[in-house]
């Protein structure tokens, strides 16, 4: 029930945004793309959704077709671009997609997971950032995802806020795959850290090995230097 890319490349044109990228995600283990600003980790999170295909390689997620895993409702995604009808509250964002998940879960419960229940007749349009986040994640969750997919989640919240996303997504013991530019962030949070830069992997492994390694200071030092 794996999740994998075997050497996996993508272009837009002329520009590689990924090249012969391998790595595995353990079922259970959450995973931290790290890499800055056009390294290739939205490019990576839409492969895995069935979004773009690879045009070499393959790509693998829960063991099947990307496109299948999404469309049986075990995958669950965050994604930077995720927009939110504008008319809509935030319950009725959220019980829309619970329903299209086959209401796996209460919309109380939902709203309590993503702390939103006070938030649940404010409009979405009226939220602030983090806020709206915080909806992303409702959506995302809605359906018990086995495998969820998070792109920069943590961006329009502070550290408190931050902290809490975290410790919220731990609880629910999903697979987790998290594009971050934040090498901070997949220090504390990831089990492994996939370090790409410029479209390839330049290393996997546990956060210790990954930020104790000065043959990376090259992609770790503009990650750190972003960070400031
Ligand atoms: N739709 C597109 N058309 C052309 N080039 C694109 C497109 N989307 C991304 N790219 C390019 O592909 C490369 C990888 O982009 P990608 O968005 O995957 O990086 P990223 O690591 O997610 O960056 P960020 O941290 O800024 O979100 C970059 O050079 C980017 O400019």
């Amino acid at each position: 029930m794996q999740t994998r890319f075997e050497k996996v490349s993508f272009s837009y044109g002329s520009v590689h945004a990924l090249t012969d990228v391998s790595f595995t995600v353990p079922t259970g283990q959450t995973v931290a793309l790290l890499g800055a600003n056009g390294a290739g980790k939205s490019t990576a999170v839409d492969l895995m959704l069935g979004l773009r295909r690879p045009h070499r390689g393959t790509v693998t997620v829960l063991g099947g077709q990307p496109a299948a895993a999404v469309a049986a409702g075990r995958v669950g995604a965050m994604l930077q671009t995720g927009g939110l009808p504008a008319d809509s509250t935030v319950g009725e964002v959220v019980d829309l997609a619970r329903c299209l998940y086959g209401k796996r879960r209460t919309l109380a419960s939902i709203l309590d997971l993503a702390g939103l229940t006070e938030l649940q007749r404010r409009r979405v349009d009226r939220l602030s950032g983090g806020q709206a986040q915080r909806v992303r994640f409702a959506v995302a969750m809605a359906g018990k995802p086995d495998l969820l997919f998070l792109d920069e989640p943590t961006v329009a919240l502070d550290f408190k806020a931050r902290r809490q996303f975290w410790k919220t997504v731990k609880s629910e013991g999903n697979t987790v795959v998290f594009a971050t530019h934040y090498l901070d962030e997949a220090d504390e949070y990831a089990d492994r850290v996939i370090v790409i830069d410029r479209g390839r992997v330049v290393a996997d492994g546990e956060p210790a090995v990954i930020k104790g390694d000065s043959s990376l200071e090259h992609a770790l030092v503009e990650l750190t230097e972003e960070e400031l």
